[in-house]
């Protein structure tokens, strides 16, 4: 197995004559988070679509266990790079029905539903529920169980939590980190909030302007930023903290 997962060579996307992102390297490690800030419109929603094909690169190349991903083929890719969107959409159906989505359309052995909600927190008596019937929060859940069910390797999060209210936003980033812990999932993790990118970051890639600008450990870059760009977004952010 490759110890990186996810490598990004000069990667760019251009829609229409805009270029939205440009000249993206970075190297995640096998189970290692990364937290994707920065300000609004910066492309960090657009970069985490490129890195499973939602949208195709126009330049560069990303790799993923050492593999261009136009090698893979495109439902291989997705199974082994999930992704969990900031509204969780559920299907027509039970909360079971929602689960097992992802492994009855690849025609895959089906698993115990119930142990996947376990996973994340929700106990196995939902499992019969209309999944219109539950919270924000445990919608969110039955969404990255979903997910889960195709055992992926990377995990990219498109700010899961933004939606949820504080208490539900605390829960389901416990649980993504209990995910974590117990299957060294690796985790693009796109978050406006700092205090969570602080949390959950091994990894900080800070974009502006479909630009990669500064891109490290956590530790050093939240605390020592290179650039002006990262020290004003930090001040700014702590700023709104406050
Ligand atoms: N298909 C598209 N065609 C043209 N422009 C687009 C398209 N999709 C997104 N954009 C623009 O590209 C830029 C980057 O968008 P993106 O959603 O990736 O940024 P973001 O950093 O995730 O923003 P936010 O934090 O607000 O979600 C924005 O200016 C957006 O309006």
């Amino acid at each position: 197995m490759n110890e990186v997962a996810i490598h990004m060579a000069d990667v760019g996307y251009q829609s229409g004559d805009k270029w939205l992102l440009q000249g993206v390297t970075a190297t995640l490690a096998r189970g290692r988070t990364a937290a994707v800030i920065g300000p609004s419109g910066a492309g960090k929603s657009t970069l985490l679509s490129l890195c499973n094909l939602l949208r195709t690169p126009t330049a560069g190349r990303i790799e993923v266990d050492g593999q261009d991903i136009r090698d893979w083929p495109v439902q291989r890719l997705r199974q082994k790079v999930g992704m969990v969107f900031q509204a969780a959409t559920m299907f027509p159906g039970s909360v079971e029905d929602n689960v097992l989505f992802g492994l009855k359309l690849h025609n895959r052995p089906l698993t115990d539903a119930g142990r996947l909600l376990e996973l994340v927190d929700l106990p196995r008596e939902l499992l019969t529920k209309p999944a219109s019937d539950l919270s924000g929060g445990q919608q969110q859940r039955v969404a990255l169980a979903r997910t889960l069910a195709m055992e992926p390797e990377v995990l990219l999060l498109d700010e899961v939590t933004s939606a949820l209210d504080v208490h539900a936003k605390r829960e389901v980033e416990e649980t993504l980190l209990e995910i974590r812990s117990r299957l060294h999932t690796t985790m693009l993790w796109v978050t406006h909030d700092l205090r969570q990118a602080r949390r959950v970051a091994d990894d900080i890639w800070f974009l502006t302007a479909g630009r990669l600008v500064e891109d490290g450990p956590a530790e050093r870059l939240l605390v020592e930023p290179a650039t002006a760009e990262l020290r004003s977004f930090l001040a700014q952010a702590e700023e709104g903290e406050a």
